[in-house]
């Protein structure tokens, strides 16, 4: 039974749900609920596509995500519900009703998508970033070539270009290495500097918006730390305005 969201937006908030092993089913969540989820969805499948567009992918490394979010009476409403891509997609199969629907906690819910579509192996540390910083709204993570040789030589990303500056004021540091699938990598992507080299192969950063998020435009140095591989996080994935 899942109680009405338009009273109780946090979902973690939500005792019966909380405490119920019942999964979550898209479906039967508050028609608010469910129109968010679709333009979330619909959102985070063309941030996707800007990935391999600006060469800041390959295969199907990298992902972005995206809280979703309700507007009510002009004020933003969080939920406890994230929108990612799904783990081993080739970028150009991916769409709006593929990507998955997680809880904060990482799990996907019963999001209408075959259960072979299962969240990117990145899932955990995004759900990290949304569980503990709530100005956060998006996550993008990238694997550009320039920034991922900075990783494997577990270096900070030099604030040595004009443009660098302008984005970061500073340089990248490098985090130390963990696993993809556990939350310190989360925890690891979220401190203090928004952008920051994983080691060996990833780059986070943070913003209110996945837009903020995104990389910089083909107009930014090959070398800049935004081009990299990284997951960046942000008040919303979706183009940085400038
Ligand atoms: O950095 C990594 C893994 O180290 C990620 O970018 C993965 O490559 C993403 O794969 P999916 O599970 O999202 O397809």
């Amino acid at each position: 039974m899942v109680p009405e969201l338009p009273e109780l937006p946090r979902l973690s908030e939500l005792p019966d749900l909380a405490e119920s092993s019942e999964p979550i089913v898209l479906s039967e969540l508050d028609a608010e609920v469910r129109g968010a989820v679709a333009a979330t969805r619909r959102k985070v499948a063309a941030l996707h596509a800007e990935l391999p567009r600006w060469g800041l992918v390959v295969w199907t490394a990298g992902n972005v995500s995206e809280r979703v979010t309700l507007t009510r009476n002009g004020e933003t409403v969080k939920t406890d519900l994230f929108v990612i891509k799904p783990s081993g997609v080739s970028y150009d199969e991916l769409a709006a009703d593929t990507m998955v629907v997680c809880t904060l906690d990482g799990n996907k819910i019963d999001d209408g998508t075959p259960a072979s579509l299962t969240p990117s192996s990145d899932t955990a540390a995004h759900a990290y970033v949304y569980r503990h910083m709530d100005g956060v709204g998006g996550v993008v993570h990238t694997h550009s070539t320039y920034a991922t040789a900075w990783a494997a030589r577990r270096e900070p990303i030099p604030c040595a270009l004009t443009m660098m500056g302008d984005e970061f004021g500073a340089p990248s540091p490098s985090a130390p290495s963990h696993s993809s699938a556990t939350t310190p990598l989360g925890a690891a992507s979220w401190r203090p500097c928004p952008a920051r080299s994983l080691r060996p192969c990833s780059w986070p950063t943070t913003a209110p918006s996945p837009s903020g998020a995104m990389p910089a435009p083909p107009s930014r140095p090959p070398s800049c730390a935004r081009r990299s591989p990284a997951p960046f996080i942000s008040p919303a994935p979706t183009a940085r305005s400038r």
